[in-house]
């Protein structure tokens, strides 16, 4: 049995430990520190392993529920579904069903279930792979699925539950040339202008990465500083900015950009991040609502449910239950506000969210629009390369949906709208 197996697994189960029991997100336990103690390559192990089971977890409920009369304690309930997983999708099970026995032996207050978990996975191995193929795509919990049906319809949702179950590729934006960059890295061409590479391995060992020629965001993530359309010298505010995307985004076209976001630790990245690319942008840590000051043009990219980045971070639906999404409406509507005070007539403001619910896209810009007297929607704005015209909505906004470009391998939820002040 190698150690660095029972270390990843372990260290796969105490994720979803905190994900499933304490509602805490993967980004979040990993940044403070959770996977540490563990080697580069059993790092990368645990994470992966945590991720697709989260992501498969529906199904691996309804194969273990067929060998357990009762649910055992939520830890070894966890390295069931990790052996689950694994072994659903071609893990050797010789291997996997040793090191979950061993993971349930170690700890003394489950030792005495390790029988049971032998005898489960052992049945599990036989006929779960067969299983798993035909159990249903996993679905949403209620809270989401309903205003999401509500919204989309059920056809749309159950599209996009497939995209969150299939997971995302790597995109990249080029700093420069793009065309360059696909011609050194291959992979796909998306009609938006990102590089999209299907398996790319280690991220830090692609060609140009540490000349910083490039950095990872998603191609739905890419568009609303294209549909900002930063020129240079121009002077440009990107409220809530870490860890940077959008930033390198505006600072590679030669605008001068000042960057705002109020968590040091997630605008230490935004620094890395220019380091790395050589890019600038004047940097401050603080809150949105104390900037002051006269732009040409603002990017608001404000904190929401992030529900359009479940085929990245499918612990989202696990960890959450909605209860915070009020509060996050009514900030996002008090930073607009805001934002718009510091625009100079005649400016533009792109207002954007990695949202799927319209509540957090739609609605605040037909509600801003009724706030504000004067204040347009710039439609012209979105005739950018690539956009589909049925993704352009009644107030003249974007949305974005994880099904769309299915055959290219999606994108994420995403909505944006260019706002005119008069
Ligand atoms: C969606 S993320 C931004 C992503 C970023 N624009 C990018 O492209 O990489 C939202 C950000 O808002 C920041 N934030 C939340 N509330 C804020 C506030 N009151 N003032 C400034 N930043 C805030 C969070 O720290 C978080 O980094």
């Amino acid at each position: 049995m190698s150690q660095s197996g029972v270390y990843a697994r372990r260290s796969a189960v105490y994720l979803l430990d905190q994900v499933l029991g304490e509602g805490r997100l993967l980004p979040e336990l990993i940044g403070a520190g959770a996977l540490e103690q563990l080697q580069p390559e059993d790092r990368a192990r645990a994470q992966r392993l945590a991720t697709e089971t989260l992501r498969g977890l529906e199904r691996a409920d309804r194969i273990l529920q067929k060998h357990l009369k009762k649910n055992p304690p939520m830890t070894v309930r966890n390295v069931l579904r990790v052996a689950t997983v694994e072994l659903c999708s071609g893990g050797a099970a010789h291997g996997v069903v040793n090191d979950a026995v061993e993971l349930v032996s170690r700890n003394k207050g489950t030792a005495s279930m390790k029988g049971l978990v032998n005898a489960v996975l052992r049945k599990v191995a036989a006929t779960g792979p067969e299983e798993w193929k035909k159990l249903r795509v996993p679905h949403l919990p209620k809270w989401l699925r309903k205003p999401l049906v509500q919204a989309y319809g059920p056809e749309a949702v159950a599209a996009m539950e497939a995209a969150h179950f299939a997971g995302a590729p790597l995109d990249l934006t080029a700093k420069g040339d793009r065309g360059a960059l696909h011609r050194s890295l291959g992979g796909d061409f998306l009609p938006t202008g990102t590089v999209r590479l299907e398996s790319a391995g280690q991220v830090s060992t692609l060609p140009g990465f540490k000349r910083g020629s490039w950095w990872v965001q998603d191609a739905a993530a890419s568009l609303p500083v294209q549909v900002l359309a930063p020129k240079e010298g121009e002077k440009i505010l990107d409220l809530c900015a870490a860890p940077g995307g959008k930033t390198l985004q505006i600072a590679a076209s030669g605008a001068e950009v000042t960057s705002v976001d109020d968590s040091e630790l997630r605008m230490a990245r935004v620094y890395e991040n220019l380091k790395r690319t050589g890019l600038k942008s004047e940097c401050i840590v603080g809150d949105v609502m104390e900037q002051t000051g006269e732009w040409d043009a603002i990017l608001l990219d404000a904190p929401c449910s992030a529900t359009g980045t479940i085929r990245r971070h499918p612990d989202l639906p696990h960890a959450k239950d909605g209860s915070e999404f009020g509060a996050l409406i009514e900030l996002q509507a008090v930073m607009l506000d805001h934002a718009l005070s510091l625009l100079k007539p005649g400016g533009r403001l792109v207002f954007c969210t990695c949202s799927l619910l319209p509540d957090e896209g739609e609605c605040q810009v037909e509600d801003v629009l009724e706030r504000h007297e004067g204040l347009t929607v710039d439609r012209d704005a979105l005739n950018l390369d690539g956009i589909d015209p049925a993704w352009i909505t009644e107030e003249g906004g974007l949305r974005l949906r994880p099904d769309y470009w299915a055959d290219k391998g999606g994108m994420d939820g995403f909505y944006m709208a260019c706002l005119r002040k008069g």
